[in-house]
């Protein structure tokens, strides 16, 4: 079984600027991976570059097997993924509901058709109800997603992103902001929604990271200094150096 992402070689410059070298990183399906770092390490840019809003500058980037390196975003959400972004991106004015809705004809291909009666497709209609039972708002599914407590907007955008429902996952930063009481809650909520399919997420809380992944890639300016389970990556003394310090020892 070929992995769920694969980048070989994988470089990206911003003018002279290189940052990312040279990654090389396969992350196996069904797998929940963590890509940690400090502050502008290029966390971002690796997301950016694995869903296609960037192109690398070098390097090829497979998606089970195909190669997806510079194919746009939409193109590679077709191959089934999906990601989401570090800043709420959720319609404020639309109720829950049309917010999930709106994601579910993207993915079904209903896109060119708003002007049928959407509500009376029975395949969109059962899709949205059920991933808003996933994420636990259908009592909030009538209200504007912009008067919903900051939770859960995190978790209605957690369900966009599942709800077309890709196999490969990428969440950046989805506990940020959070309490800890809902952080935990959010945990449980992208465990539970991930099961069975690819995870790759980028976070700094590393009670989140080390509660969650399977494994964990760490990127220090840009390359990877280390990549294993998250016993391996507590006891590298590289890692501790560059990053994590003693909070994880
Ligand atoms: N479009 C861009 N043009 C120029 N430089 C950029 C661009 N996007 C990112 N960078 C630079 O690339 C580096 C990596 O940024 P990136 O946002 O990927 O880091 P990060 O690890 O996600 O950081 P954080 O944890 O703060 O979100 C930073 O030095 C940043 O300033």
């Amino acid at each position: 079984m070929s992995n769920a992402i694969e980048l070989h070689g994988v470089e990206k410059s911003f003018g002279i600027t290189k940052v990312i070298q040279n990654i090389t990183l396969s992350i196996a399906q069904g797998e929940r991976h963590a890509l940690i770092g400090p502050n502008g390490a290029g966390k971002s840019t690796t997301f950016n570059l694995i869903s296609g809003y960037m192109k690398p500058t070098s390097g090829r980037i497979l998606l089970r097997g195909e190669e997806i390196s510079g194919l746009r975003p939409f193109q590679i959400n077709r191959r089934g993924l999906s990601r989401s972004f570090q800043v709420t991106n959720v319609f404020a004015n639309m109720t829950v509901w049309e917010n999930l809705r709106c994601a579910v004809l993207w993915a079904t291909g209903h896109r060119y058709s708003f002007w049928k009666n959407v509500d009376n497709l029975p395949e969109v209609r059962e899709r949205t109800a059920q991933v808003l039972e996933d994420i636990h708002l259908t009592s909030r599914r009538d209200i504007p997603a912009g008067l919903l407590t900051y939770a859960e907007q995190r978790a209605l955008e957690i369900g966009i992103t599942i709800a077309g429902g890709a196999n490969v996952i990428l969440l950046d930063e989805p506990t940020a902001g959070m309490s800890h009481a809902e952080t935990e809650r959010a945990v449980a909520l992208i465990r539970r929604l991930t099961e069975g399919r690819t995870l790759l997420i980028v976070e700094h809380d590393m009670s989140v990271v080390f509660g969650l992944a399977d494994r964990i890639s760490v990127l220090v300016y840009g390359q990877v200094i280390a990549s294993g389970t998250p016993e391996e990556i507590r006891g590298n003394p590289k890692v501790k150096e560059a990053y994590l310090g003693e909070e994880a020892a």
